[in-house]
Order: C-alpha cells, then structure tokens, then sequence
C-alpha cells in the first residue's frame, strides 16, 4: 500500500484531493505546457518559476518569490529546499532536453542506411517530432497591460498588408470591380444607406429569435448528423454499414456474384455523370467500359487496374513488379474522376469494394470521387494541437481494422499531396499493415491521379521535387527522401490527354498552350476579347448570368472585400436591412475589452482566422461556402458550396460602435447566432433531418484558436518595445463564429478540381513568384472561352510563364514509363 497523506483541513481541495507516495518508481508524465529551458535567457525566468512551483513546498505565493525579488533570484535563494531526489529530476529534465539533438543524429544515421539500402523501418522514426521551443505559451495579461498604456492616437496601422506592393495591389483589384456595374445598387445607395430616414424591411422570415424549440432541435439535428457521419465513414472505410468492427471478429473475404443492396451504399454510388446505373446482375469489364462510356486512354488504364485486382497481372510480361504503383497524370477536365467512379463501380460490383480506399489532400478532391481526406488517417485535424496527434504503434487495433481489407489505394489531386504527407500516410500504412518495411505503402498497391502543372501543396514539397542534400537531417527532410523513394518507384504510368470537360477545340488549344508554356500573342488578343469593358463585349454584370458568376481572385483580402460588397449590394436590391454576424473572440477565456484590439482581430481575414470570418454578413438565398469539415463523408466538408436560408440568433445588446465604420448605418449586427440553415444541393444525406427540408443542414457555431500578432498595435509604445524584440508578440485568440463565408468570390486556389458555369476572373496577379497554375486552373475551371469574363487588362507575360525544370524532368519520367507500360500491356490495348 503506498502512504497517503491528507491536505489541511483549510486546503481549498481537502475535501476532494490526497497525496500519494509511492513505493515503486514510476515516471511521471507533466501535464500542462513543457517546462522551459534553463539556458535560454528568454525563457530562464519563466524556468525558475515553473521549478519552484514543482519543487520547493509552499503555502502562498510569498513562500516562492518576495515582491522585491526576481524569479531567478527567488530560485537561488530558495534552491536548498530541493531534495536530492528532486534535484536529480530537474537534471533529468534538463536532460531530456538535450536529448532531442542526439534524436537527430540519431535519424541522421537512419536515413543513411536508407540511401544504401531503402529499407527504413517505419517504426524507428518517431512520430511526432517537434521543435523543442516551439510551444511555450505566450503571456497575454502582459501584452494587453502595455497595451493599454499606449495612446489610441499613437497606434494607428492596426491591419496593413505586408508590402506597399502588396497593399497597391489590393487596392488595384477592388478598384476594378468597383469600376463595373456589378454593385451598381450598393454604389448608388451609399448615400442613402447611411440617411436616417431611409427604410429598410426587417426580414423576420430569414433573421429568426432563438426560442427553446430551436434549442431542442439543434441538439437532436446534431445528434442524427453524427450518426449519419459515422455510418458514412464506417462504409467508406469498411463497406460496412455497422459501425463497430469488433477487434476479434474473422474477417472473409468472399467473391460473389451481387450488387451491394444496402441504401446507404446504393446512395453513395449513385455519382454518376454520364448515366445512371440500374445493375441487375454482375456486369462485366466492357458493360463498365460502356456504361461510363471511358475513352481508349480510360479503357486502358481500367483495365490494367481490374486485370491487377483479378490476378491477371501474373500472367502478363514476367519482369513486371507485382506490386502496382501506377500514376494516372492528366490535365484538368480529361476524366480523371471519371475513371475513378468506373474503377470504383468494377470493385463494388465484384464486391470487394472494402479492398480499395480513395484518399484525398483536401476534402472538396475527397467529395468529388466519394473518399476520404488523407489528414482523416493521420490523425491531425486542423482543431488539434501537436500534443492531442493520434500517435500510432503496432498492434493498434483501431488503426489495423481501417486497413485491414485495403489492397488498393488511390491518391487523387497528387499535386496538392506533399512529400511529408505523402511520406506520413506511408509510415501509417505499414504500420497497419505490420508487413515488410521495403515495400511502399507495405504493399498496398498505390494509383496516383493529377496533374503536376495544376496547384502545389501549401507548406510542403510537391510529388515531384527533386532531392536537394542538406546539412542538417530532421524528421521532416527524412520523411521527404522516404516518399522521393517511394516516387521514383512508380512502375505504370497511363497518361490522360482526351479532354472530357471543354467543348471549344479554340478554347482548349490555347489552355494547352498555356500549361506547355507555349502561349501565343492570338491567344492573348483571344483572351483580351474577354475583359470586362472591351468593345465588343454588349454584357452586364448586374444582370443574369453574370449577376451570379463567382468572382475567381488571387487574395483573401480581395475576395472578402468583394464578398462584403456583394452581400450589401443583394441586400439593397431586395430593400432588407444588412445583417451582420460578428464572431465572438476570447483571450484566456475573457471577452476582449480592448476595443482597437477587438477590431484588429475582427478584421483579420479569415485565412488568418482557422477559416472562421470576423463579419459574416448574410443575406437570403446567397451562395456561401462551408469553412470546416462539418462531415466530410456525406459532402459537408470545408469549400462545399450551399444557399443561405435562415439564421437563428439570441437578441443581446452590446456597443455596436466598433463595427460601424466597416458596414452602413442601418446594418443590425448579430453578436449570438445560434445556427444558420443552408441548402447543400450536392449534400449526400439520404434523408431530410427532422422538421427541415431535404438538402437543408443546420450549420451550428465552431470554436477555433488562432494567434493573433500584436507587434502591430504596440508600436506607439516606445519605451516598451526593446522589451519586446526578444519575445513573442503573440497571443492566442479563441473564436466562436458559423463556419461560412460568402461564395460571391472565391479564391483561385479554392476553385481547383471543380467544373464552374458561368465565371469572373481576375489575371493580374499579386507581386511574388507566379506558377503555371496561377493562370491555368482558374482558366480551365469552365468548358467555353464564352463562360468567362475577365476583371480587367493583364500582361501577356503572365501567360507565358514555363513549367518549372522540376516538374519537366517529372513529366519526362512519367512519358518514358508511359511508354514502357504500353509496351508490357500491349495485349489489353
Ligand atoms: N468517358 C467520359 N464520357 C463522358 N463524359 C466524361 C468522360 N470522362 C469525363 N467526362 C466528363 O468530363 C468532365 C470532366 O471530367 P472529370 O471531372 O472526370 O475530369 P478530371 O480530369 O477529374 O478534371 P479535374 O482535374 O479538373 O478535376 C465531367 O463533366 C465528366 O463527367
């Protein structure tokens, strides 16, 4: 038994708490923030505190530190106190430290013996590796004290973009759009807007006061939401609509003759395009090929596919790997997608649909071929913090179970797909799969799809990134080799040329130009023909379709202010009041007093902000977009695009002052929305949630922590500053806000991967580095040069950019394997 001891009678947690004293060693695990390093001098302070707290017995904090007294001082002075014991801990700790650079050699060694021999074990490289100093927190009372010492007057640029450059260009693009008719209404109303006497209707159908119906409904709509969610997830991991796969459960894998019958299956096959499906009995390869009606490149990368799944790959050329890693590359609209739904469809109907996972990097590209993020399986999700990551080990059930039956993996959108990533859904996957180390993916057969000319991941080396030695190993640049490897081991390339998507031959030869970097002076006089203002151009943006085209920009600054507009120009023309949502922003759980502080935040953009807006002005029947994976397996995922229908909200008074100089006068701004009701057409819930229409989801409040950069609104303060420049200037904001912006606007980046009607596009692009995709995924997004104006005149250099040397030397690869491959599979062609 070990001795317990009792706090105090006048101990706060002496009726709850004891103290335990063990008898056998174990060692202890610190919750709460790490403790700093002791030769830092940035942190020496704050370590000496943390030490004296942790070590030397106390009553008041008087017994730790006098008034008059430092931290550092007030350990030395107190350092006696500290047993032994203690005192070896504290080195202990000291020494973990120091640990994490021998770590390094230590992965120095390992990717090593990975150039000589390929054969990392995945389970020697740790998972999560951070930077040692990265998380100690920030300490927000201090800042917003001396931020109440300067003088409002002194402090003047709260948000200003990072350049003169940067802030031209800003200002360039809303000048052009305002320089159209497209908010003709609101830039004749401005006046009025803001006149006392002008009246606006109160629109009390869509702006609703939360009663404790709504209170009831939204706990039951969540409810049934999860769920659903779950259900859709467990089918898409298992082909099971159970949710549990109890751990000892024998698994048989059986080869009949049926079509799934579940609805659930039967509804989230249903994406097809071409034609619908009405199977009876087991079609066979060409019913398949016919059915999705593939072209000769599709038909040939299908059936290399389906004669892999079927073992007929042993009975073709023997030097052939048996192991498939094939990549499918192709421009933007030659049935990439396409092909997956028919791959996917020949798996269904053999039933062996739990053998094949379809992954993508983001969740829209994860939507369009009914998959699943990659992040999903990695345990990261963009609300955990470093610490809370999913660490994954062998024998972990859980992770086996999600792999158990995956023979074959498809990885859509590859450009989009880092390295890192890359190498990190790898680790994962062998670790499932307890199988040999050497192989990619332990052996899973692996079909990347793409285009390498289209976007780039963000903070990661594309696929194709070339391996550059460097000086200094970390986890990070040894992940990069282990994917590099597993690249360069691609052994079938089936390449898409046949466009599917463009129907104007003129059109799609100067979108091939493009990406080849061969763009002519016709094909910009073509593309001029289009701008917005041209002579012969008779269109108006205040009229139907152009009233409604997305408006494609480079910027999140552009698209919010553009967005803003639209809204109170929509307004305007249905005689509404503007109604604006503004989040609600905490530090350290406190709501913000600082008013000039409270207005940096809210005007940060949301890319600043985990995708929750400041101001969410909403109007009825707008286009808005999803910020956050609310389930990606049933398309409710971050970019899904749905109607605004009804906000409900909690009346509360407060100073609304702050926000006014953004929006008009009569803007009613709401300060506690409860939930909002949005139309997702392309939604994939069977059936209506309860009381709602069919396609209707209630979209509840999301609650995110960013950091927030106060350098900016300190700067008055010079006597203050020195004591900054050697610290962090950061504090961390929570936000409850809706996860929805505007869609009006868009960014370019966002519109990767989707077939859009009618649109409006920006082509002057900001200062800084400009790629092929800057110009071409936003111009491939529509199938005729008529569906697109352009904002306004562009340089023709910007067309002429070449693809990097990088991503030629890929593309020269992929030919020559796509040559090898049509030689070994001659037979299937
Ligand atoms: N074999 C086919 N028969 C008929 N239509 C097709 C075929 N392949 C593709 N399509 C159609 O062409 C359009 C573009 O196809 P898809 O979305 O599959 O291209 P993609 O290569 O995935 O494009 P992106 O890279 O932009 O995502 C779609 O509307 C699709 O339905």
């Amino acid at each position: 038994m070990n001795e317990r001891h009792t706090f105090e009678s006048t101990h706060p947690q002496s009726s709850s708490h004891i103290l335990i004293k063990r008898n056998t060693p174990v060692v202890p695990v610190l919750l709460g923030p790490q403790i700093p390093r002791r030769e830092r001098e940035d942190t020496h302070e704050r370590y000496c505190r943390a030490l004296l707290t942790l070590f030397v017995p106390w009553r008041s904090i008087n017994d730790l530190c006098k008034l008059t007294e430092t931290w550092s001082e007030a350990f030395e002075a107190r350092k006696h106190l500290i047993s032994d014991d203690a005192l070896r801990i504290i080195e202990n700790i000291q020494l973990l430290h120091e640990c994490k650079n021998d770590r390094d050699q230590h992965l120095l060694q390992l990717i090593a013996a990975a150039d000589n021999d390929n054969n990392i074990d995945p389970l020697l490289i740790p998972d999560c590796f951070e930077k040692a100093d990265d998380n100690e927190d920030d300490e927000p009372e201090e800042l917003l004290q001396m931020l109440s010492l300067i003088d409002e007057t002194n402090s003047t640029a709260l948000f200003k973009p990072s350049s003169y450059q940067e802030q031209r260009y800003l200002h360039d693009a809303l000048e052009s759009i305002d320089s159209t008719n497209r908010f003709a209404s609101l830039n004749d109303c401005v006046n009025t807007l803001n006149r006392n006497d002008y009246r606006f209707v109160n629109d009390s159908n869509t702006f609703v006061i939360a009663d404790l119906h709504h209170a009831k409904m939204i706990k039951g709509w969540k409810r049934d939401m999860e769920t659903r969610r779950d259900q859709a997830r467990n089918y898409l991991i298992s082909g099971d609509d159970t949710l549990e796969t109890p751990d000892n459960e024998i698994q048989i894998e059986s080869v009949t003759a049926q079509i799934p019958t579940s609805p659930l299956k039967a509804q989230m096959s249903t994406v097809l395009p071409v034609s619908t499906i009405e199977a009876a009995s087991l079609p066979n390869k060409s019913d398949i090929i016919t059915k999705f009606t593939l072209n000769k490149q599709q038909t040939f990368a299908f059936m290399i596919i389906s004669n892999h799944l079927d073992g007929d790959h042993l009975s073709q050329n023997g030097t052939l790997n048996s192991q498939l890693l094939m990549c499918v590359p192709g421009p933007g609209g030659t049935g990439k997608s396409q092909l997956i739904r028919a791959i996917t469809y020949y798996f269904q109907s053999t039933n062996r649909c739990k053998m094949l996972r379809k992954l993508a990097p983001t969740s829209i590209a994860a939507g369009e071929i009914d998959g699943l993020t990659i992040h999903s399986f990695l345990g990261e999700s963009r609300k955990s913090s470093k610490r809370q990551k999913r660490i994954f080990r062998p024998g972990d059930t859980k992770l086996e179970n999600e792999w158990r039956h995956v023979k074959y993996l498809i990885i859509d959108e590859m450009s989009m797909v880092g390295l890192s990533l890359l190498a990190r859904l790898n680790r994962v996957v062998k670790t499932a799969k307890h199988v040999n180390s050497e192989e990619p993916f332990g052996g899973i057969n692996v079909i990347f799809f793409g285009d390498y000319l289209q976007y780039s991941p963000v903070l990661d080396k594309p696929l194709y990134q070339s391996y550059l030695p460097v000086n200094q190993y970390t986890e990070r640049q040894i992940d990069i080799q282990c994917a590099q490897k597993v690249m360069s081991q691609i052994n079938c390339v089936v390449k898409l040329e046949k466009q599917m998507r463009t129907e104007d031959t003129r059109y799609l030869e100067l979108l091939n130009r493009l990406r080849n970097g061969c763009f002519k002076m016709e094909d910009y006089q073509l593309l001029c023909s289009r701008v917005i203002g041209s002579p012969n151009l008779k269109i108006s943006l205040q009229q139907s379709p152009w009233n409604e085209a997305p408006i494609l920009v480079f910027r999140n600054a552009v698209r919010t202010q553009i967005n803003n507009r639209a809204v109170l120009n929509k307004a305007i023309e249905l005689g509404v009041k503007p109604i604006v949502c503004v989040a609600q922003d905490y530090v350290r759980g406190a709501a913000i007093d600082d008013s000039r502080l409270r207005k940096a935040i809210l005007e940060l953009p949301d890319n600043k902000t985990e995708h929750l807006p400041g101001y969410l002005p909403l109007v009825p029947g707008m286009p808005v977009l999803l910020t956050e994976n609310i389930a990606t397996e049933l398309g409710l995922s971050n970019g899904t695009r749905g109607i605004f229908h009804q906000l409900v909200y909690d009346e509360c008074l407060d100073d609304t002052q702050i926000y006014q100089r953004n929006f008009p006068d009569h803007t009613k701004f709401v300060l506690q929305p409860k939930f909002a009701l949005v139309e997702f057409p392309n939604c994939k819930l069977d059936s209506a949630l309860s009381e709602l229409d069919p396609k209707i989801i209630p979209i509840g409040l999301s609650e995110q922590t960013f950091q927030f950069d106060m350098k900016d609104l300190l700067v008055g303060n010079i006597s203050k500053i020195k004591k900054l420049t050697n610290r962090t200037t950061k504090i961390s904001i929570k936000r409850k806000a809706l996860p929805l912006v505007p869609a009006y606007s868009i960014t370019t980046h966002k519109s990767q991967g989707q077939t859009l009607g009618k649109v409006i596009i920006d082509l002057v692009v900001p200062p800084g580095p400009v790629e092929i995709a800057s110009t071409y995924v936003p111009l491939s997004r529509v199938k005729r040069l008529e569906d697109l104006l352009i904002l306004r005149p562009f340089k023709i250099e910007t067309l002429q950019v070449q693809p990097t040397a990088a991503q030629l030397e890929e593309l020269n690869r992929l030919d020559i394997i796509a040559k090898k491959t049509s030689k070994n599979y001659n037979i299937i062609q």
